[in-house]
């Protein structure tokens, strides 16, 4: 009998294929992309994990020591097949395995920042090796969430990314703006020595729901202060400018760097400028028109004036701020009164 095999017939001995695991098949299991977020249990994070969330073919992993954030701005993910939340300090090494890497981690309130300096340093320093290491090691492009404080008490107006800045080195505010620009020379250090595919974007004030409520940031400080009827405290000279820019635009800025092909440093904030009183005045007449404006003391290197130049996020990203502070602190004030458990005061 003539052997099948010998003349390359397999016919009647082939075996069926093995069969591939249900998981292959299952979109949880095979997602397109693995992303780590730092920082992801914070403010922001939290509501970038929203978004990058409702893409099924991410699955997100968050690293989080909840010094400032909490499970509960993750809470809808917890348990979620593609959702992933580990109790983890960046001052640690990491090893997962991810394509995408947000690098959030780190206080940003300037109360949470300087209570702990010495730690705040770590974070950006220790912390931002750390995840580059990471970078290094599974080839993942990594963002870095750096700050408008990079330019410290700025000496030209609106700051754009080319400005150095005006930093003092050893003041209060050093661990957290010091310490982010150390971040962003580790980014391109490591982009110009091993390849590291890097983006870094200059977050100008951000505002919306989940800040902490006592965070010690102008507008949460403001909207908890209308809501419960007490002064707004305004500190000194009142005079100072920020810019503020809503979480969501926020968010999608951050996407569409991490998605595009500049390294950056990119400015990522609303224009609109507002002085300190200006301010207080919109979340009184939004808000509560019954309290009281109160000045008081400040806290020393208070930045003068902040307003980001975007003209790169426009036309490298073809990203622009939509919503306007006027319409974003209503939707602030909504999430606040929950968690007070307050109503309407007018
Ligand atoms: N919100 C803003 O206006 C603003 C402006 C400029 C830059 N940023 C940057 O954006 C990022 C997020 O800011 P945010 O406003 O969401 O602040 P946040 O304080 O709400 O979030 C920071 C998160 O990092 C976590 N964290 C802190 N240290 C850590 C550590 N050592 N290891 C692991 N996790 C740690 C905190 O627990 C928290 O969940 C920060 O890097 C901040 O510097 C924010
Ligand atoms: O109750 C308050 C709190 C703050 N302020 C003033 O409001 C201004 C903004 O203060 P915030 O504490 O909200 O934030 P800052 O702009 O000083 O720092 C922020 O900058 C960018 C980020 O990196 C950080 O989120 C944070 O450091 C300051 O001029 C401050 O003096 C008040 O007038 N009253």
């Amino acid at each position: 009998m003539a052997n099948n095999s010998a003349n390359g017939d397999h016919q009647a001995t082939k075996k069926p294929p093995p069969t591939p695991s249900p998981l292959r098949f299952s979109k949880f299991f095979q997602p397109n992309m693995r992303i780590l977020v730092t920082g992801g249990a914070g403010f922001i994070g939290s509501h970038l994990v929203d978004k990058l969330m409702e893409n099924e073919k991410n699955e997100v992993i968050v690293a989080d020591n909840y010094f400032t954030g909490s499970k509960d701005n993750l809470k809808k993910w917890i348990g979620h097949p593609r959702f992933e939340l580990i109790r983890h300090d960046v001052t640690e090494p990491l090893l997962v395995e991810v394509d995408q890497i947000y690098h959030l981690a780190c206080p940003a309130s300037p109360i949470f920042y300087k209570h702990n300096p010495v730690k705040t340093i770590k974070t950006n320093v220790i912390g931002t090796l750390n995840m580059l290491g990471l970078a290094k090691r599974v080839g993942a492009r990594i963002l870095l969430t750096s700050t408008s404080e990079v330019y410290g008490d700025p000496l030209v107006h609106p700051q754009p990314e080319s400005y150095w800045g005006n930093v003092n080195p050893i003041g209060v505010r050093s661990c957290y703006d010091e310490g982010k620009r150390v971040a962003e020379t580790l980014m391109f250090d490591y982009h110009r020595q091993h390849g590291i595919e890097i983006r870094i974007a200059r977050i100008f004030n951000t505002y919306g729901p989940r800040m902490n409520i006592d965070d010690g940031r102008v507008v949460s400080n403001f909207i908890a202060q209308a809501l419960r009827g007490e002064p707004l405290t305004v500190q000194v000279p009142g005079t100072q400018t920020r810019s503020f820019c809503f979480v969501s635009d926020m968010v999608n800025g951050l996407i569409r760097l991490m998605e595009g092909e500049q390294t950056g440093p990119i400015n990522i904030g609303n224009p609109g400028e507002f002085t300190m009183i200006e301010l207080a005045e919109m979340v009184k007449e939004l808000i509560n028109p019954n309290v009281e404006i109160k000045m008081v003391e400040n806290t020393p290197d208070d930045p003068r004036q902040r307003k980001p130049d975007i003209t790169k996020a426009k036309e490298l990203l073809g990203w622009e701020p939509k919503v306007k502070l006027r319409d974003g602190l209503p939707l602030m004030e909504e999430d606040f009164m929950l968690r007070l458990g307050v109503s309407k005061k007018k």
